[in-house]
């Protein structure tokens, strides 16, 4: 359950007068997510999305907020943040930070199929794309130093083998420079459950609470990571080719990114496997995670390991 802040009826009426967007209808709590409070907000103008901020301060959110103006203003499937009569995006409720913004058709899915996962990197890639004139800057905290770092911290708590196994993923890793690969703004956690997904069309992307300045093509990476993948931690074949092509049939792929694209595979299913791992046995203090399983991601990387040749047919 994700309501941790509970918002009445006599809290909204007085919030929604400081927008345009008449009288309030019906209130209704959210129950998926897992950090922020989420209500849908009916209206006798239409449907919206409430959020309020669990954890990010107000002064933490203009580059989310305005990166998601920005997409909106280019026709990316996001939802366009809605200011209210000051001209603010970023309100207040019940003493925690506020978003509103419109409801977006569609529906989380949990089996996509190839002509969706298509769709995903099509819209991924124009996110990319019209993301380069966009002028916040904001550092990947969960970058390599990250996942070193705090997989130092997990080892004591893993077997030998397992700690064995991720020590060497994460060393074949600091080998590896990307450098030469193009950056760019990424949403950086683009799984199923951050996009609602209309038929096969994309509803929207959500939830841009990780994104940052980074590497394009582990953006590419982290999202095929989790829709082309089989429970078991392999690559469905089908729905990972109709995502690359998707992809590159807005923005190709260069030559150095596609000879990085098997190494770049196992650096963002491993930046998973240590934030698993990290949730898994040492959760922040009042952090209400379900905590996802840490070894789907290892046996993610050791397929990549095993299809390294895979890419090039
Ligand atoms: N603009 C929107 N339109 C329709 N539904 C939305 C919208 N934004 C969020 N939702 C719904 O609210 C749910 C929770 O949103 P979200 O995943 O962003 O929660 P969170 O707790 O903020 O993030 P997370 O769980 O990823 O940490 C989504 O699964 C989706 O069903
Ligand atoms: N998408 C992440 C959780 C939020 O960052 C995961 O599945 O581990």
């Amino acid at each position: 359950m994700s309501v941790f802040t509970t918002v009445s009826n006599d809290d909204i009426v007085p919030f929604l007068q400081r927008y345009s967007l008449g009288q309030l209808v019906e209130l209704k709590g959210i129950s998926a997510g897992v950090t922020n409070t989420n209500y849908f907000v009916t209206t006798t103008h239409g449907r919206y999305v409430l959020t309020l901020f669990e954890t990010l301060r107000a002064d933490e959110l203009p580059y989310y907020v305005n990166l998601m103006v920005h997409l909106a203003q280019h026709g990316i499937a996001v939802a366009a943040p809605i200011a209210n009569l000051q001209h603010q995006y970023i309100d207040e409720l019940n003493g925690k930070p506020t978003l509103l913004v419109p409801c977006l058709p569609g529906a989380v899915i949990d089996n996509p199929n190839a002509e969706q996962c298509g769709q995903v990197g099509e819209m991924l890639a124009q996110m990319h794309l019209a993301a380069a004139s966009y002028s916040g800057k904001m550092d990947n905290p969960r970058g390599p130093q990250w996942w070193s770092a705090t997989a130092q911290k997990m080892y004591p708590f893993m077997s030998e083998a397992d700690a064995a196994l991720l020590h060497a993923e994460v060393a074949l890793q600091s080998e590896h420079k990307f450098d030469q690969l193009p950056q760019g703004v990424i949403h950086a956690d683009l799984f199923r459950d951050n996009a609602l997904m209309n038929g096969d069309q994309v509803g929207g992307f959500i939830d841009f609470y990780y994104a940052c300045n980074d590497i394009l093509l582990y953006d590419l990476a982290i999202t095929l990571n989790d829709w082309c993948v089989l429970e078991n931690g392999d690559i469905d074949d089908a729905r990972a080719r109709a995502m690359l092509a998707g992809y590159q049939s807005v923005r190709p792929l260069t030559e150095a990114e596609m000879a990085d694209w098997p190494i770049m595979l196992r650096a963002a299913a491993l930046r998973f496997w240590v934030s698993r791992l990290l949730d898994f046995y040492q959760p922040a203090e009042g952090e209400m995670t379900f905590a996802k399983d840490p070894s789907h991601f290892q046996r993610v990387i050791a397929h990549h390991a095993a299809r390294q040749n895979f890419w090039m047919n």
